[in-house]
């Protein structure tokens, strides 16, 4: 007789001894368990956005309208959450984060590759952020793919194509490991798109949903770090907030922006 696996339980279900088992402050400082648990909690958004922002760009691929909007819906939820997660964190003082800092070393953000692999889904083409990974490393590997692969802007012009509006080839067949530029043929298909206020008008909208949440993301975290660290050098080397302040305002979706002035 075959021996019978263990019965599932809750516990080796949700592979909990693994999760809960991977805390490991070097400090005895009581808020660096805090500093560790959200960004694990991050991580594992972020792997869940990936994962949902692949199956958006899929089904916007075979222009399934209504697949597409409650996709996006979601991985928008999935936003709000992470964006308010930082004010768990602001509960941390700059005194309580100085305790355990130098314990970080060169330790960084810059080194969160689903975040780099989220940034590349949503158009961003910059090998500068390749710096922060070993040349071999899987974490490089899949940052590199995420940007070889179409972003969800290109994705989205393939639904418009799918749906008959008369996005021009060049935009269609355009090499997509190169950064995306801005083109007035494209914006004169997103009018007409917004004329017709269907399916493609609401996507529209919820794209915009998401260039202006990962924006938010982006100010909320300059905000904590100048509040944590004020104007202190980063631990991964960058000037700190100022830094980060050069990153905030960037849409990944210029043409949604630019043809708001015309609507
Ligand atoms: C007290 C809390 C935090 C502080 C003081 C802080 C500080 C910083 C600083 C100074 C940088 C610039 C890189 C450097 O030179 O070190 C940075 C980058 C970054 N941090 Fe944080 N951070 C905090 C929390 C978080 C959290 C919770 C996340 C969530 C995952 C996060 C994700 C990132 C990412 C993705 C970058 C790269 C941003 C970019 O290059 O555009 N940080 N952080
Ligand atoms: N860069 C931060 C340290 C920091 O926040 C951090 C360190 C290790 C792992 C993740 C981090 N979070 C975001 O940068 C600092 O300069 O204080």
């Amino acid at each position: 007789m075959t021996e019978r696996n263990a019965a599932l339980t809750y516990e080796s279900y949700l592979a909990l001894p693994e999760i809960l088992g991977a805390q490991r402050p070097r400090s005895h400082e009581h808020d660096e368990m805090l500093f560790i648990v959200i960004h694990q909690v991050y991580e594992l958004w972020f792997k869940q956005l990936l994962h949902e922002l692949a199956h958006l760009r899929s089904r916007l691929e075979t222009g399934d309208t209504a697949h597409s909007i409650r996709t996006l819906r979601r991985a928008l939820t999935i936003l709000k959450v992470v964006v308010a997660q930082i004010d768990v964190l602001e509960t941390m003082t700059p005194s309580q984060f100085a305790g355990f800092r130098a314990r970080l070393d060169a330790a960084s953000g810059f080194e969160s590759a689903q975040f780099r692999e989220l940034e590349a889904v949503l158009g961003r083409r910059d090998r500068q952020v390749f710096e922060h990974y070993p040349p071999e490393s899987g974490a490089r590997q899949r940052i590199a793919e995420a940007m070889e692969n179409p972003s969800l802007f290109d994705s989205f012009l393939g639904y418009l194509a799918r749906h008959d509006y008369p996005v021009p080839e060049e935009a269609l067949r355009r090499d997509v490991r190169l950064p995306w530029e801005p083109s007035e043929e494209v914006q004169d298909v997103l009018l007409r798109v917004y004329a017709d206020d269907g399916g493609a008008a609401t996507i529209c909208e919820h794209l915009v949903d998401l260039d202006e949440g990962q924006q938010e993301w982006r100010y909320r975290h300059v905000m904590m770090v100048q509040r944590t660290i004020g104007d202190k050098q980063g631990t991964g080397g960058s000037s700190g907030a100022s830094y980060l302040r050069s990153t905030v305002g960037v849409p990944a979706f210029p043409d949604l922006w630019a043809v708001r002035s015309r609507l």
